[in-house]
């Protein structure tokens, strides 16, 4: 099974949590992407529910397969959130943003009453950290907060931590969707997420950071073995998505 048949599996199995007249949160990213593909065929087939997208490429993608879509203004609260996450350890702590939508997917997860995250195999980690931490921060006075984040940083991991600008396809620096740029932190470990997810808050001219503390409630892994379940107290069992709750 290649990752991206993990992905599909997971992302289908996920589908089928939404049940008619719903609330839902469609996340971003390629997993996402083939989650709102299954949704779009179950709209098809007649499932009617309402979305509300992480980013302006899902909501294209939703938009086009004639999912009804609303804002998280007109629907400030939603049923379930389903999203992709670029790493998931202990506690279904996540690293998001890899697709630079971390802002508008944590502030739809956190109006959700559940986050169901899918993801193939490799996205499962010990600890958290190999893949390159997100941290959203202002363009205004970029640099001021850029050397901050890095005395933050380097104050947290023991020595200096290489911070990089995100960079677009054109080489000028990537805009989010809220028109701010990205800081990618090579940290290579994580030891304790919850103090790094706080600690990054309260710098001045960060946005917001990719990592979800306690807000995944669930995840469904595809693996060559099929797609498994993981609760955040560490449950993992075959996953059966009428359980998933
Ligand atoms: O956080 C995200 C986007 O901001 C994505 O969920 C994350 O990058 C995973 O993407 P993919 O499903 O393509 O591996």
């Amino acid at each position: 099974m290649s990752g991206n048949d993990e992905k599909r599996a997971a992302a289908e199995k996920a589908a089928l949590l939404v049940e008619p007249g719903m609330k839902v949160g469609l996340g971003t990213g390629s997993t996402a992407a083939l989650l709102v593909d299954a949704l779009g065929r179950r709209w098809t087939e007649g499932l009617r529910f309402l979305a509300v997208a992480t980013s302006e490429a899902t909501h294209r993608q939703a938009e086009a397969l004639g999912i009804r879509l609303a804002t998280l203004d007109e629907e400030p609260t939603l049923d379930l959130t389903i999203d992709g996450a670029d790493e998931i350890g202990p506690g279904l702590a996540l690293v998001k943003g890899g697709g630079g939508a971390l802002l508008r997917e944590k502030l739809v997860a956190a109006a959700s009453g559940r986050m169901v995250v899918i993801a193939d195999a490799s996205k499962r980690v010990a600890t958290l950290g190999r893949f390159p931490l997100p941290i959203e921060i202002m363009p205004f006075g970029a640099e001021t907060t850029r050397r901050r984040v890095a005395s933050l940083l380097e104050a947290e991991a023991g020595r200096p931590v290489d911070l990089s600008l995100r960079a677009g396809k054109d080489g000028a620096p990537f805009v989010t969707d809220g028109q701010h740029w990205i800081l990618d932190a090579a940290l290579g470990r994580i030891a304790d997420p919850a103090r790094l997810a706080g600690s990054l808050k309260s710098v001045l001219g960060v946005v917001e950071h990719g990592l979800f503390v306690d807000m995944a409630e669930a995840a469904l892994i595809g693996t060559p073995d099929g797609v498994m379940e993981e609760t955040r107290e560490g449950q993992a069992r075959p996953g059966d998505s009428s359980t998933c709750a």
